[in-house]
């Protein structure tokens, strides 16, 4: 088993994201939101944007998973072999791509794009970011080295479940190919928890850690509920 994937087995990572129009959107802001992940105990950094890659990749040890959001197509993680070279030469450690079954904005399969990436950088992983078990299926054939559960509810193909898609992780990790991060809608410690045990190999939290504006909007909601 590859180093690095050892390094993150049975752990948490951490996903520092913000979007367009929002105030934390700022690459040293997002470098430091990551150090301070890092010093709470994550074991790896996954973040979005190559501006922010390459600040926080200068201000963490530890690996970092990187992907761009672009288009306005459905697929829009890391959607082109192109896009997959860029996110690369930030130094990141594995690339987050799309891996769903959907067709690709330059028109390759998942596997030619695998392919492209590893004949450019064959020291990089892949990390498939699918939407269900068929997806995942691909995937595998597809050679990635990751599975995530990032676009279970998102990808059309399944209900966007209130917490993680649980019978989706169930499926992957029941397919005992590939480490399978668990990764969306991860909100609270005994979720994470939970992911683990059900065989999951890391778990990956972004929202419930690194978007205080989500966080404030769930506590305001429940206050206002409460009155
Ligand atoms: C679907 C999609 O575009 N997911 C993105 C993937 O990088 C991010 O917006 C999520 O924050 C990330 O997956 C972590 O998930 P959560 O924030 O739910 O813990």
């Amino acid at each position: 088993m590859n180093e690095l994937l050892n390094s993150l087995k049975g752990r948490l990572i951490v996903s520092c994201q913000a979007y367009p129009g929002e105030p934390m959107l700022d690459p040293r802001t997002m470098a430091q939101v990551a150090q301070a992940a890092v010093a709470g105990g994550a074991a790896a950094i996954r973040a979005k944007g190559l501006d922010d890659l390459r600040a926080i990749r200068a201000e963490v040890e530890v690996p970092v998973i990187g992907l761009v959001k672009v288009g306005k197509s459905d697929v829009y993680i890391t959607p082109t072999l192109h896009d997959a070279f860029q996110v690369a030469e930030t130094g990141v450690d594995i690339v987050a791509i799309d891996g769903t079954r959907r067709e690709r904005p330059d028109e390759r399969t998942l596997a030619e794009t695998v392919l492209g990436i590893k004949e450019r950088f064959p020291e990089i992983l892949v990390m498939a970011d699918c939407g269900s078990l068929g997806d995942a299926e691909a995937a595998i054939e597809a050679g990635v080295d990751i599975l995530g559960t990032t676009l279970a509810g998102y990808s059309g193909e399944r209900e966007k479940t209130e917490g993680p898609d649980w019978e989706v992780v169930d499926q992957l990790v029941r397919l005992d190919r590939l480490p399978v991060f668990v990764e969306g809608r991860v909100h609270t410690p005994e979720q994470a928890a939970e992911a683990m045990r059900r065989g999951a190999w890391a778990v990956v939290v972004g929202t419930a850690i690194t978007h205080p504006t989500s966080i404030t909007g769930w506590f305001a909601k429940a206050v206002d509920e409460a009155n």
